[in-house]
């Protein structure tokens, strides 16, 4: 296992707002609330937005929002904010088309404060659900998924991130990877709903936590009564001891942290898992069969 990359301490902001089905609106309300986090005392060196900032959650629309990356305006834009601001984003999600299989992706750039994108990141595992009396959901009825696990370093903050979007935070085995190529956090872009959100957002986060003892980054849109989908909200940011370092409600709003290093070194020195692993037990796991999902 790679040594743990973060600087000795690193401060983010998470920043919750809501899209509307106003694109134009909703690129003026990422850089205000851009405009505003960088604002703060002490500065973030780190931002990151929410699971799709630019458009509705809704599988019938990604189309109508979607984008090339990296020649669309959110992109664009994001990366002219990064530069100006000198800070590093890792930019929510937003509808992606690629135009060479001409198909649409949920999609996370990261930027350096140069506003150089060096990460990106398509939702791997889609939201495919249906929960009786609850939510039924199919992103595969518009989008393709992603085929890679994602991580990737900053050098002028001198730390190493995994990234995944949302659903991907139920399969355990992108942060694990993560953490085990020397990511000392793992960013989750994610908009849980007022069904699953309650049951589950918290215990995911604290789960991939400690299951790696990583600090985790949620960040969700606000919940937007006059939209469609209801997004929890709640965005997080948990230690690698599973703490629940700050919350946000569910209404727009930034909210503030700053990681130490030391947090990850002391849990990962005092009860080393990340070494204790017998591999040579369970190392094809991935190719066992299921013997039914029932
Ligand atoms: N929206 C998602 O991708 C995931 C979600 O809401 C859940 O897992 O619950």
């Amino acid at each position: 296992m790679s040594a743990v990359t973060l600087s000795k301490s690193l401060q983010v902001a998470l920043l919750q707002f809501h899209a509307s089905s106003d694109k134009a609106a909703n690129l003026i309300k990422v850089t205000e609330f851009i405009k505003k986090a960088v604002s703060n005392n002490p500065k973030p060196q780190l931002l990151v937005l929410p699971e799709c900032f630019q458009s509705p959650y809704a599988v019938d629309q990604f189309k109508n929002y979607a984008e090339k990356i990296p020649d669309g305006e959110t992109t664009q834009l994001l990366s002219k904010l990064a530069r100006e601001n000198k800070i590093s984003i890792i930019g929510g999600s937003i509808p992606e088309f690629d135009e060479l299989d001409g198909g649409l992706y949920n999609t996370s750039v990261v930027f350096n404060s140069f506003g150089e994108i060096i990460a990106k990141h398509r939702k791997v595992h889609l939201f495919d659900i249906s929960i009786p009396g609850g939510i039924t959901f199919k992103e595969s009825d518009s989008l393709r998924p992603g085929n890679k696990a994602t991580v990737f370093e900053i050098p002028e903050i001198e730390s190493k991130f995994g990234l995944a979007i949302c659903y991907d935070i139920r399969f355990p085995e992108l942060a694990m990877i993560a953490s085990r190529r020397g990511a000392g956090i793992m960013a989750y872009p994610g908009a849980f709903n007022t069904i699953t959100g309650p049951k589950f957002w918290t215990k995911f986060a604290v789960a991939r936590a400690i299951d790696n003892q990583n600090y985790v980054l949620m960040c969700s849109p606000a919940r937007n009564p006059s939209g469609g989908y209801q997004s929890y909200g709640h965005s997080m940011v948990v230690d690698p001891n599973g703490n629940v370092l700050i919350e946000a409600g569910h209404d727009e709003e930034i909210i503030y942290c700053e990681l130490k290093k030391e947090i990850i070194e002391e849990a990962r020195k005092s009860i080393p898992i990340s070494i204790q692993r017998r591999f040579d037990i369970y190392d094809d796991v991935s190719k066992d069969p299921i013997v039914s999902a029932l």
